[in-house]
């Protein structure tokens, strides 16, 4: 008879060789973490990663399977403290996480209820909810989507970038996670955000979704939280700056660029330092912007041109008005800087045009009003700080309080990218109600909904019945009692963003131009009709938006081709679209928009 401590320890022996004994499988890359039998989601070491072409296709931070349950254990339990963005939607997370699945599932459909109830999801898989899903994200996160390249992953990203399964891509949404809507540095947890912003571009834009991708570039994070947050997925270390951190971004653009020459590269919620430096290194070589900067700048000169329309005064009328801005970050200046430049092209396009274009504005940061006795400051912020002399005159001085800049200027437009909630508090609400304008305007812009400068509420209560009120965050129109509404815009780059994507893309310019930028915004601050304007409708609603996004990606390739940018697309050669009348460019525009349609599927062995 075999002595049982002895077969106690054979079977033990056979236990582990069959623990370690590998085992074999026939597939790779995405077709793994997509099979429940063989994914191990986060819990892939480095090396199976590299095997199994699964490097960049994951987070960076590799768990174990402890680690994997007891996030899925926190996760669950977050359901049970309802978590929600200020006054929205209580049951928003429940909703993203069953679209989230249906996006999983089957892309088509999900595209189908996205587009058929645009004006209920936007809300969700966009601001304000996207931004509580990147809070969120670590708990969220199931299946992968997009891309990450890491700090770690310098010297591999022109080989990693052959992991994405797709031949042809037309749009990435690139973003570092540094300053995410209005709440800071995420780190890897923004995904959400490149994520959301290309549901966008397939629903608004027909984008074909087989052809976007999502990008986080997770050169570490500043965020103390994360640093300590055992369940967090990206690397736990201080984020590169410097040299270090643009050689990490110069390696990405050019992997992707060798792999897609003809991507188009959309730079989203990069913290101010780096969204200037980046752009401005980038958009003479390579197809790209940044939305924060350019898109946002877009939206708002299309809402101020509409804001001087609600008065019942041409558009021409817009250099007289005179602005305050709460907050010069990438939003703020680049507001400020396209502003100034169409007042200056309206007054002559000249030096002196530009300069007296310039003194319409008040900014206004965390420091107070920014004069040119402002120590140590940005250069982007530079061309607005008020002459000493000239602000004193007007009672101001550095550093002076917005309410007192508002008192004193008595502003026709308060126009808030502070990402502070609140900060158009009763007394800087009660400052506007001296303003010199008829139709006093407020432009609420900061996301998420709990960001937001005002409500329309507080806006309409205190300034009035009379006033013009946008968000960056949907809200419910307002209630003005004898059957009269206060509309509440919604003011999103959303409304640009898409058009200047699929515009870029159908007209194969090489570059994105401030000429194509400029004809974005100006074709969206045409799009409302007279009427709607002086009802105090100044952007169109999101149920309008595939349309919108068709006239804008029209206006865009036209510009393009004005400025001989164009090369085309596929078998629409340069010469071809120049050919093109204007309705012609926009039955292109829409005959070349991707829709969710049931394709019949043949099978074909290779
Ligand atoms: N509606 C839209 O389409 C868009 C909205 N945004 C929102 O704009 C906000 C700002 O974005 P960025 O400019 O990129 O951020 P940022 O962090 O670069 O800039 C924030 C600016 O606000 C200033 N600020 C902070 N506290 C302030 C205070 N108490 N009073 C006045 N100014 C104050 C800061 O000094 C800084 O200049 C975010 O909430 C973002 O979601 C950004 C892009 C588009
Ligand atoms: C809308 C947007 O891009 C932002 O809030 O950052
Ligand atoms: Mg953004």
């Amino acid at each position: 008879m075999t002595n049982p401590a002895v077969l106690m320890q054979a079977t033990r022996h056979f236990t582990t060789l069959e623990g370690h004994r590998p085992t074999i499988v026939h597939k790779r890359s995405l077709d793994i973490l997509h099979d429940p039998w063989f994914n191990k989601g986060t819990a892939f070491s480095m090396t199976e990663r590299d095997r199994l072409d699964l490097r960049g296709l994951l987070p960076p931070n590799v768990m174990t399977s402890e680690q994997q349950i007891q996030r899925f254990k926190a996760d669950l339990k977050r359901l049970e403290v309802q978590a929600r963005d200020g006054p929205s939607d209580p049951y928003a997370l429940a909703k993203w996480r069953i679209l989230n699945r249906l996006h999983d599932r089957n892309e088509t459909m999900y595209y189908q209820v996205l587009i058929a109830h645009i004006e209920e999801y936007a809300p969700i898989v966009y601001t304000p909810t996207v931004g509580l899903v990147c809070q969120n994200y670590s708990g969220l996160f199931r299946r992968p989507r997009g891309m990450y390249f890491s700090a770690e992953d310098r010297g591999e990203m022109m080989s990693m970038v052959y992991n994405w399964p797709a031949e042809q891509v037309d749009m990435i949404v690139v973003t570092d996670g540094s300053r995410i809507l209005g709440l800071g540095d995420l780190g890897v947890q923004g995904i959400g955000i490149s994520i959301g912003k290309l549901d966008l571009y397939v629903a608004a834009a027909g984008i074909n979704p087989q052809r976007v991708l999502p990008v986080m570039i997770d050169v570490g994070t500043n965020n103390e939280k994360l640093l300590k947050d055992p369940m967090y997925l990206g690397l736990q270390e201080p984020r590169l700056d410097g040299d270090e951190y643009i050689a990490v971004i110069d390696e990405f653009m050019e992997a992707v660029f060798t792999r897609w020459p003809h991507v188009i590269v959309q730079f989203e919620d990069f913290q101010s330092k780096w969204a200037f430096k980046l752009l401005q290194r980038y958009r003479n070589t390579y197809r790209m912007f940044n939305d924060d900067v350019q898109g946002t700048a877009g939206v708002a000169i299309a809402g101020l041109l509409g804001a001087v329309r609600a008065q019942g005064r041409p558009m021409i009328d817009f250099p007289k008005q005179k602005i305050v801005v709460a907050g010069a970050g990438s939003a703020g200046i680049g507001v400020l800087n396209a502003a100034r430049k169409t007042m200056a092209r309206m007054l002559g396009n000249n030096e002196s045009a530009f300069e007296s274009a310039g003194r319409q504005f008040w900014v206004v940061d965390a420091k107070g009003l920014i004069t040119e006795e402002r120590e140590n400051i940005d250069p982007e912020a530079l061309p607005f700080a008020r002459k000493v002399k000239e602000a004193s005159r007007q009672g101001l001085r550095e550093g002076a309080s917005l309410a007192e800049v508002v008192r004193e200027v008595k502003p026709d437009v308060l126009l808030g990218l502070s990402a502070v909630g609140g900060l158009f508090s009763k007394e800087v609400l009660e400052a506007l109600k001296g303003s010199t304008s008829t139709r006093p305007a407020i432009f609420a812009m900061s996301n998420p909904t709990k960001n937001a400068e005002c409500t329309p509420e507080e806006a309409f209560s205190i300034v009035g019945d009379n006033i013009l009120f946008a968000s960056g965050s949907p809200f419910q129109d307002v209630d003005l009692g004898n059957g009269h509404i206060g509309h509440c815009n919604q003011g999103n780059n959303m409304y640009l963003f898409p058009g200047i994507g699929l515009g870029t893309l159908l007209s194969g310019s090489r570059i994105i131009s401030d000429g194509m930028l400029q004809a974005a915004a100006e074709c969206l601050a045409e799009y409302m009709a007279e009427e709607e304007v002086l009802n105090g409708i100044i952007y169109p609603s999101t149920s309008r938006i595939r349309d919108i996004t068709k006239e804008v990606a029209a206006a865009v390739v036209k510009e393009a081709i004005k400025e001989d940018l164009a090369e085309g697309y596929r078998e629409m050669d340069a010469r071809e679209l120049q050919k093109l009348s204007q309705e012609e460019i926009v039955e292109y525009v829409k005959n070349n928009m991707w829709s969710p349609d049931y394709p019949t599927l043949v099978y074909r062995r290779d």
